[in-house]
């Protein structure tokens, strides 16, 4: 049977990564930049105060201690927002608040609490003058220029996806379009005539359709855009018509479970045999063996097993890559992590996926594996925060051996 590495590379081999697009910046969280990103302009693009305070001339105010302190003249009121309108004179001082640009030749701040006027209330007008009771160094609470970003730098490599800071430090900069990979397009149905959206009522023999809703939620975190198809009976026109949907739809991939076992009612499969090309099927892989991949009408279509756990752990080895590769990004591998495990574990030989929680315990990163590991059941998978890696070709591993694990969303160091 065909290993892991090899069906993902023989996946990747049929993506490429989308043509560009320029989308606003408003849209474009997870998108993966077609272009590298340089600073247009300083960040900060001018010096300003970081402190609430009085702008001086450091010299001017070297002296000054709680019981000799130096008075000045207050000239100026520097307000955020605001440009100031004159060069500091030598011994005055400037009310400035948090952010406002710094008067010319002034090169410090003192903040308002090292000063007499340390309770003044917020919409007070300026003093006349400002008694100074702790000396600053030139440059203190001062953000030159510059000081995060230069004009020129550069920021973002291409392939890079954006993420919620990304945005922010776009919009610092004002950049409000950029270049991005199309979003790939994903369509997704689930296959079965035992579901039921979990929105009706359960009538023997059904099973409510927990798939869809979950390979949706993982599509949208890869920056994919889900189509959803719905559920789809077992029937060959049904699902004949699911596909033809998705290849009008325009998707990049079409993503189905279920139906790709060895079952009489196992149709994905059935009718990607008759009217579409199989690349490969089965893979040496626990959960989710029974993979499908192929193409209907120049589409790539990748069917995963319908129990919930081999459709989750399938995603995340096979269809994730796919989605990621079409999005832009560069090829890595999932990053592992090592763990001690804390109990013998028992494999088939097939590449091994385990629902595992991992603590820490005395420094150390202990792994367990978490509830019954049958590839029907969610509940472990939802209390565990990894999947703990047996290699192929292993059918055990001792109590205290060091392995790999695959941190899930709620791994915490
Ligand atoms: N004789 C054999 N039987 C099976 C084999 C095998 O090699 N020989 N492989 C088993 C393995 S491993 C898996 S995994 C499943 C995969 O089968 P299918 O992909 O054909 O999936 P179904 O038969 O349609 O469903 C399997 C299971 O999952 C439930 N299911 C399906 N869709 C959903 C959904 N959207 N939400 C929740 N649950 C779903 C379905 O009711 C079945 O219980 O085949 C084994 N059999
Ligand atoms: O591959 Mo199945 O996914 O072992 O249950």
């Amino acid at each position: 049977m065909l290993s892991v590495d090899e069906v993902l590379e023989r996946i990747l081999a049929q993506f490429e990564p989308l043509p560009p697009q320029t989308i606003p910046v408003d849209l474009a969280l997870r998108r993966v930049l077609a272009k590298p990103i340089t600073a247009p302009l300083d960040l900060p693009p001018f010096s300003n105060s970081s402190v609430d305070g009085f702008a001086v001339r450091s010299a001017d105010v070297s002296t000054a201690s709680p019981e000799h302190p130096v008075e000045l003249p207050v000239v100026a009121d520097i307000p955020a927002g605001v440009s100031p309108h004159m060069p500091l004179p030598a011994n005055c001082a400037a009310r400035i608040m948090t952010g406002a640009p710094l008067p010319e030749n002034a090169d410090a701040v003192v903040p308002v609490e090292h000063t007499d006027l340390s309770f003044q209330s917020a919409a007070s007008q300026p003093p006349t003058t400002v008694r100074v009771l702790i000396p600053v160094r030139p440059g203190e609470n001062v953000r030159p220029a510059g000081q995060d970003l230069a004009k020129g730098q550069p920021v973002f490599a291409s392939g890079h996806r954006l993420r919620p800071q990304d945005l922010g430090l776009l919009a610092a900069l004002g950049i409000s379009e950029i270049e991005v990979h199309d979003q790939p397009r994903i369509a997704l149905f689930s296959s079965g005539d035992e579901l039921l959206p979990p929105s009706s009522p359960l009538t023997p023999g059904k099973i409510y359709d927990s798939n869809r809703l979950m390979l949706r939620a993982l599509i949208d975190q890869a920056g994919g855009k889900a189509l959803d198809l719905g559920i789809v009976p077992d029937a060959l026109d049904a699902i004949r018509t699911a596909l033809d949907t998705a290849v009008e739809g325009r998707a990049d991939l079409i993503l189905s479970s279920g139906g790709v076992s060895v079952g009489t009612y196992d149709h994905v499969r059935g009718l990607m045999e008759q009217e579409g090309i199989v690349h490969l099927w089965r893979v040496n892989v626990r959960p989710g063996k029974p993979l499908l991949f192929g193409k209907y009408h120049g589409v790539p279509v990748l069917g995963l097993p319908g129990n919930p756990v081999s459709a989750f752990v399938g995603f995340l080895v096979f269809i994730r890559p796919a989605i990621y590769r079409l999005a832009g990004l560069p090829s890595s591998p999932t990053p592992t992590v090592k763990a001690i495990l804390e109990h013998a574990v028992e494999s088939d030989g097939r590449e091994s996926y385990l629902r595992a929680i991992v603590r820490h315990e005395t420094g150390k990163r202990l792994v367990r594996l978490a509830g019954h590991q049958g590839s029907g059941n969610l509940y472990g998978l939802v209390q565990a925060n990894a999947l703990l890696i047996v290699p192929a070709g292993v059918k055990s591993l001792a109590k205290g051996s060091e392995v790999d694990i695959w941190p899930l969303e709620n791994f915490s160091e």
